[in-house]
């Protein structure tokens, strides 16, 4: 068996955060195992760094796995520090991010097993979770409107579709509702999830999608529902259904995840994967603060994110 590295030379542009049943991304040749740390602290799990084969070019191509939870599930959703998540992948290079999540589905017609490409957020949680780059003296307001990267979201709905062969039901876009958890939703609260036009619901979703476009990252997450949670008559969610469902279609997932890695390391894609068309966005909306006003501490934290920006 090779030897797996502590460190990786190059830089990754391309990561995976697992969730809940996806702790691992089988299929690829493990290279190395980096245990980077940040201001922020460390992130969720070791990062791995995996090879695949590009259908372009046949070289191998580089992508980052980092497994939301850690890696025996040892992090409650409030306990995931998702600063240093998104900060360990920016200073590996990474620039698109593909976050998969096990959700509840608040719709009839997104049944248990089915994917989402979601393209909306609601936020739920309640302001115990650290939540941006920019506070402690250099404020930043970056634009949210769009929570997830349309680009980014065509090319996995295209690889979702490509599967419909295989078993893989997708559902192009969606709103997923965030709540704080760990506790399931109540049903009063379901339901009124689903009044607001909910389609699913997860308790990963934020911060690390404003995080990531702070980060200036192209992020997209893609939901697999795991119940109906408790507003249907199909009983209440319990964590053994939620399991249960992701082991069962963990190889749709696996091949889900694999098909879209294989499309975005495509030569044609290069621009798309660097997030060009995010570079440079909180230049502006993170220089708001004065120099004169910016203090030494946040100064340190945003230039270990962003070299040379800020000076
Ligand atoms: C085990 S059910 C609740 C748990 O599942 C989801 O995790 P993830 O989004 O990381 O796949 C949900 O957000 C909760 O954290
Ligand atoms: N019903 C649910 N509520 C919140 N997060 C979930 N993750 C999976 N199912 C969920």
């Amino acid at each position: 068996m090779a030897k797996i590295a502590h460190s990786y030379d190059d830089p990754v542009r391309i990561a995976v955060i697992g969730g809940t049943g996806l702790q691992t991304l089988a299929g690829f040749t493990h290279i190395a195992t980096l245990t980077p740390t940040t201001p922020w602290g460390a992130p969720s799990s070791p990062i791995s760094i995996l090879h695949h084969p590009s259908p372009s070019t046949g070289k191998p191509f580089p992508i980052a796995f980092l497994s939301r939870h850690g890696l025996h599930h040892e992090l409650a959703p409030h306990e995931v520090p998702s600063r240093a998540n998104i900060a360990t992948l920016r200073s590996i290079g990474v620039r698109t991010i593909i976050a998969f999540s096990a959700v509840g589905s608040l719709q009839e017609e997104i049944k248990p097993r089915d994917f989402v490409v979601p393209d909306q957020v609601i936020d739920r949680t309640k302001g115990i979770r650290p939540f941006t780059f920019f506070e402690g003296g250099m404020v930043g307001h970056v634009g949210f409107a769009d929570p997830f990267d349309p680009a980014l979201a065509k090319i996995v709905q295209q690889c979702g579709h490509s599967l419909a062969g295989e078993g893989v039901r997708l559902h192009d876009k969606g709103t997923v509702v965030c709540m704080e958890g760990p506790q399931f939703s109540t049903r009063a609260e379901s339901n009124m999830y689903r009044s607001w036009g909910g389609s699913v619901i997860n308790m990963s979703a934020l911060p690390e999608a404003k995080l990531a476009r702070e980060a200036e990252i192209a992020y997209q997450m893609i939901c697999m529902s795991t119940d109906y949670d408790c507003w249907h008559d199909s009983g209440d969610v319990t964590v053994e259904m939620v399991m249960g469902n992701m082991k069962a279609n963990a190889e749709n997932a696996r091949r889900f995840v694999g098909a879209v890695l294989d499309e975005l390391s495509k030569d044609e894609h290069e621009n798309l994967v660097l997030a060009k068309h995010v570079e440079g966005s909180v230049k502006f909306a993170g220089g708001i603060t004065a120099p004169a006003g910016r203090s030494k501490e946040a100064k340190e934290r945003i230039a270990w994110l962003f070299p040379g920006y800020f000076d």
